[in-house]
Parts: structure tokens; C-alpha cells; sequence
């Protein structure tokens, strides 16, 4: 039986993150989770280019592009999408799970999707290094991981 898995090793990789600017005080938090873990699983930091967007919705659009025109081994996608008063939020969060999806299974590189979900800012902010954790230091790790087991397929 041959078993396949990735390790965290990151010297020789290009990463591109599509991060939304809405919600910033938020995503501003997991854009510095993700790359924290990415330069100290050495990833070099010429290595990691930041694209920003005005909103999740806007993520796969930018995502979309990156995947096919540039020459990156992953790519991260970071958001915050906070339920308001209307039915916005389904639709945004739908799109964008469904976008950014659609991206990586369209792709031969590994796309992580890190969005926040969240009924309340409070759920958003313990995601994003506080209590539970940093989404973006999740996705970040998650992508070296992905990275490493693309090369061996
Ligand atoms: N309410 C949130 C949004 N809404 C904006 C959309 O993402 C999009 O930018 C707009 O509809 C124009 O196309 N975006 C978030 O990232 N988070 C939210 O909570
Ligand atoms: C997720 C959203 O789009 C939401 O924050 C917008 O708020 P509202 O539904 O009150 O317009």
C-alpha cells in the first residue's frame, strides 16, 4: 500500500493571497496569520505577493486570474463575511465558496479557502488569533502541505 502526504516545506515556492478589504480590521488579522506561517515554514518573503479586493465577492474574479496567468504554486483567498440585516449574507458566502472552488478544481494548483463566516463579529475575531485559532495561519499551513503533495501526483 503506498501512502501520499505533504510536508511544510516552503523554500521553493511562489504564493499569491487574495485578500477582501471589507471587514478589514478582520482580514487585516489573517493576511498576518497567513503569512507569518508561510515565512516561518520558509517561504521567502519575495515569494508571497498580496492581491486586495474590495469584498469576498470579489475574491474569485482576482483568484481566477492568478491561477491561470501567473505562475504561482498555491494561492490563499482570506475574507470576512459577517451576517447583516438582509439575506446578503447567503449570497456572498454561497458565491464565494462556490467560486473560489470552482477556481481550484478548474486549476492544477492547490487553492485554500479561507473565508470567515460568521453570525458575529465576536465569531470573526476569535477566528482570527484569538480563541479559535487564525483561519489564515490554517489555510497558510494547509497550502504547504498541498503544495508538497501536488509535486509528488
Ligand atoms: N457584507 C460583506 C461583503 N459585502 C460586499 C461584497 O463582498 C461585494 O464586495 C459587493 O457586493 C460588491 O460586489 N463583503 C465581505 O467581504 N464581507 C461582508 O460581510
Ligand atoms: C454579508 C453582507 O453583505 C452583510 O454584511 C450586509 O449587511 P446587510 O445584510 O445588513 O445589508
Amino acid at each position: 500500500m503506498a501512502t501520499f502526504e505533504g510536508n511544510f516545506i516552503g523554500e521553493d515556492i511562489k504564493v499569491g493571497i487574495v485578500v477582501a478589504r471589507f471587514n478589514e480590521f478582520i482580514t487585516s488579522k489573517l493576511l498576518s496569520g497567513a503569512k507569518d506561517n508561510l515565512l516561518r515554514h520558509g517561504v521567502k518573503e519575495d515569494n508571497i505577493d498580496v492581491y486586495w479586493v474590495p469584498g469576498a465577492f470579489e475574491i474569485p474574479f482576482i483568484t481566477k486570474k492568478l491561477a491561470t496567468e501567473k505562475n504561482y504554486n498555491g494561492l490563499i483567498t482570506l475574507g470576512t463575511v459577517i451576517r447583516g440585516a438582509t439575506t446578503h449574507y447567503e449570497l456572498v458566502c454561497s458565491e464565494v465558496a462556490k467560486g473560489v472552488a470552482h477556481v481550484g478544481l478548474e486549476s492544477d494548483i492547490p487553492v485554500m479557502f479561507g473565508v470567515l463566516t460568521t453570525e458575529t463579529i465576536e465569531q470573526a475575531i476569535e477566528r482570527a488569533g484569538t480563541k479559535a485559532g487564525n483561519k489564515g495561519g490554517e489555510v497558510a499551513q494547509g497550502l504547504l502541505e498541498m503544495i508538497s503533495l501536488n509535486k509528488q501526483l
